[in-house]
């Protein structure tokens, strides 16, 4: 069972209050004047990874009182419990072990009493297997001839994080052409079906429940469309494939069940990439380079279970957003990786920070009186910068960025690099120093303006600075550094649930509108008014009747 402390009733709490106060009559550029040794404090370095946390509203203080924090709220007692296999996951009576998915073949983690690494890697195997299998070329579709095209069809969980990471590494992809249909939207599988032959395409469907409606209609359409095409029924097997946990489904929909990858209920859907819902991150760069992916999350999952607060990545990042969250009322974290083959890694965050941690009852069951869960976004660099960064920089809003960047370019290209990094260093010094009303003027004056002009445009070109931000330096983008950066991410998630006092592994909110849907759906099947909804409600299917 994981601790159930009201963290706002915590002395350590009382302090950062009070501390608040105090630390916000600083700005950050002097606290940098007033330490020269603040960079080197207040950065850590993991394998190829540095994570600069020093331009944020904090000081030695801060971190101490923060750390305090976590250790009242017994945070180490929650990391032991979830390492351990306890069902923290405790409205669905489930374990949370996304930490065993990449735990190495020979380690020991029990689910009532059976180790289920063993379970894992003869996952792994399979997968391998069928990985080598596909590149290579050697399983041949009903015609005989090699895989060309691969679709995943999932959602959520199911989609995101192959998405993401298949992405991310699109360097180290090969020939496989990948497709990904998630949305229920006819558009998304009607397009994606213009691009393939049946012939050479292997689809995978792929959901932790077997049962989604968007995933199982998408199938559907997929299957129908296959057998259209000219295949038998008996060629299903050899260009379908699923990844689920739910075997009885996955026969009932017709495919063999040897060409079903398992993954298990301890597993969440938004933590599932390292599990069998990864195959299309398999198929698409490798099975070496996906076991590479694997050992970088696992030795940020040592890192976590070991380091000292004082110096473990997904403590301090939690702890910083915490300190944001609850104190300055910041409502939202901005992810910004200066990485275009990252480009969806901010929407990844969307699903697993939001579905983990927007609760609004803690774990005793009772309605919570502060912040929990930020609004993530994010889009990468330099394009954000032509976007949304007026609001960061002049915006009435306290806006935590994370900066994200690797130091070698997958793809060096004449002074592209050097231009990308040359932005990702300036935003956060920028958003750190802002630009005073003295420099303003003397740089209108130098410009030739007017007295006057310069009175008049002076207050629109001041920065106020002071704003924060995290910057996550990596060396080079490698299945490694990600799969480190991800379980960072997701561990500094487990951070502020805990000390929020909420249940961050189910989500029992995205059920409604499932629900109300799966109600409304027959009342679509005709023509007639209907008037059991709300005037709003009403009147919209109403008027979808008469203009479809
Ligand atoms: O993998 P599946 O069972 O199809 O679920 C897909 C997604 O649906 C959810 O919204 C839960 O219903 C996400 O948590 C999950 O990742």
């Amino acid at each position: 069972m994981l601790p159930t402390v009201n963290f706002t009733e915590t002395a350590a709490y009382k302090y950062l209050a009070d501390h608040f106060i105090s630390i916000n009559e600083k700005n950050l550029k002097q606290l940098f004047a007033e330490d020269d040794g603040r960079f080197e404090k207040f950065s850590l370095l993991f394998e190829d990874i540095l994570v600069d946390y020093s331009k944020n509203r904090i000081d030695d203080t801060t971190i101490a009182l923060l750390i305090q924090l976590a250790r009242e709220c017994k945070l180490d007692d929650a990391i032991k419990a979830m390492f351990e296999g306890d069902k923290i996951n405790q409205t669905e009576g489930r374990e949370v072990l996304h930490v065993a998915l990449r735990a190495p073949a020979g380690a020991e983690i029990l689910v009532n009493g059976k180790n289920v690494v063993e379970d894992v890697h003869a996952v792994l195997a399979k997968m391998e297997k069928f990985s080598n299998a596909i590149i290579s070329g050697e399983w041949k579709g009903y015609t005989g001839k090699a895989i060309t095209d691969v679709v995943n069809i999932g959602i959520g969980g199911s989609d995101l994080g192959p998405v993401m990471v298949t992405e991310s590494l699109k360097a180290y992809k090969n020939h496989l052409k990948m497709h990904f249909v998630s949305n229920i939207d006819g558009t998304h599988i009607a397009e994606t079906l213009k691009l393939v032959d049946p012939e050479t395409t292997l689809f995978l469907i792929a959901s932790k429940t077997f049962t989604t409606q968007e995933t199982m209609t998408n199938a559907n359409s997929a299957r129908t469309w296959f057998l259209d095409k000219g295949a038998a029924q008996e060629d299903i097997a050899k260009h379908f494939a699923a990844l689920s946990t739910n075997s009885k489904d996955v026969a009932a929909f017709g495919i063999d069940t040897a060409n079903m990858f398992e993954f298990w209920d301890w597993v969440g859907g938004r933590y599932s990439l390292w599990s069998a819902i990864g195959l299309p991150i398999s198929l698409s760069i490798g099975f070496d380079n996906f076991k590479e992916l694997l050992a970088g999350a696992h030795a940020a999952d040592e890192h976590f279970e070991t380091a000292e607060f004082e110096i473990n990545i997904p403590v301090i990042l939690g702890l910083i957003g915490v300190w944001y969250i609850n104190f300055f009322d910041a409502e939202t974290q901005a992810i910004l990786p200066y990485d275009q083959y990252m480009h969806r890694f901010a929407a990844y965050f969307q699903q697993g920070d939001m579905e983990s941690n927007g609760k609004h009852v803690d774990r005793n069951g009772k309605e919570i009186s502060y912040e929990t869960g930020p609004v993530i976004w994010g889009e990468p660099g330099t394009n954000g910068q032509h976007a949304f960064y007026q609001l960061i920089h002049q915006g009435t809003r306290l806006i935590p960025c994370d900066f994200i960047a690797p130091a070698q370019s997958l793809n060096p290209l004449g002074d592209h690099h050097p231009i990308l990094l040359s932005n990702f260093f300036a935003q956060t010094e920028a958003l750190m120093n802002g630009k005073t009303k003295e420099q303003v003027v003397a740089e209108l004056h130098k410009d030739g303006k007017s007295t006057a002009e310069i009175e008049e445009l002076a207050p629109f070109k001041v920065f106020e600075g002071n704003r924060p931000t995290n910057s996550i330096l990596l060396k080079k983008v490698t299945p490694f550094s990600l799969g480190s950066l991800i379980a960072f991410y997701e561990h500094k998630i487990f951070v502020q649930g805990i000390i929020w006092n909420i249940f961050s592994f189910d989500q029992w909110g995205v059920e409604l509108g499932k629900q109300l849907a799966k109600s409304i759906l027959p009342e679509l099947g005709d023509d007639k008014a209907v008037s059991t909804h709300d005037g709003s409600t009403n009147g919209l299917i109403n008027q979808y009747k008469a203009w479809r």
